[in-house]
């Protein structure tokens, strides 16, 4: 156990998808997944182990916000060992060209989170961003299901109601949309060496009101979670074959 997973080593696959919602990661499992079995329930964050198409992969519900995530992040990391992070969250649309239900793809992540100065200290502006084989990946994997799919910067907010920050700025910016994590998860994945993806649903958009309900947001954005699965079983057949 780590501090806040009851999985014994071994029971979490190398490939892990780390949605928001913990109740996402149970649809997950119960809709992709082959024989999921549930390696974690403390603090109802759940967690499950199964395969996809022959890649045993888990998938991980982290709570809301960079603190919570990272902590499940780095526990996944140090104490488990994995290797590919696959974040798989809804955002907020911002920008005028990016509907309700389009997949976006969140190749870096703007931040108004302390953790970059956290990280850096003062006068450096350190820029989150993905893994570019999983997101070439990624992208190339959802035009080829026909997924309507958007690439670009996003905004990984510490606040979810905001009306103080600049959005016609960050949209003049071409920032895509707001979350909560992937800056913080991009973060981690660079200092431990570990690959890190953003798949996002846009769930809602901010500036036109546009929105869905929270029943489709655990359990009907199958589109991101097959875009996410795919790509988590590239990265295998790729790994397999530098090795
Ligand atoms: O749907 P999830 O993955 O939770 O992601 C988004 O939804 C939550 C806010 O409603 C935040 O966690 C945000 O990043
Ligand atoms: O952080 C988020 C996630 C979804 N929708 C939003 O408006 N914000």
């Amino acid at each position: 156990m780590s501090e806040h997973l009851a999985a014994k080593k071994g029971e979490i696959a190398k490939i892990v998808l780390l949605p928001g919602a913990p109740l996402r990661a149970k649809h997950i499992a119960n809709e992709f997944l082959t024989d999921p079995v549930c390696y974690n329930t403390v603090r109802n964050a759940l967690g499950y182990t199964g395969t996809y198409k022959g890649v045993r992969i888990s998938v991980q519900g982290t709570g809301m916000g960079i603190p919570t995530t990272l902590i499940y992040a780095e526990e996944l990391i140090n104490y488990y060992g994995y290797e590919v992070l696959i974040r798989v969250g809804t955002c907020g649309g911002m920008a005028p060209e990016i509907k309700v239900r389009d997949v976006v793809l969140a190749q870096s992540a703007t931040t108004d989170s302390a953790i970059i100065q956290n990280a850096f200290g003062s006068g450096i502006y350190y820029a989150p961003t993905a893994d570019f084989a999983l997101l070439d990946e990624a992208y190339h994997i959802a035009k080829s299901l026909g997924i309507n799919v958007k690439v670009g910067n996003i905004i990984s907010e510490d606040r979810f109601y905001n009306d103080e920050i600049e959005r016609e700025k960050l949209i003049k910016y071409n920032v895509l949309g707001a979350e909560m994590e992937a800056a913080g998860l991009y973060l981690v994945a660079a200092k431990y060496n570990v690959k890190a993806l953003a798949v996002l649903t846009i769930s809602n958009h901010i500036i036109d009101g546009t929105s869905t309900a929270a029943t489709e947001r655990e359990r009907s954005f199958n589109d991101m979670e097959k875009v996410a699965l795919e790509t988590a079983v590239q990265s295998q057949i790729e790994k397999r074959s530098d090795e």
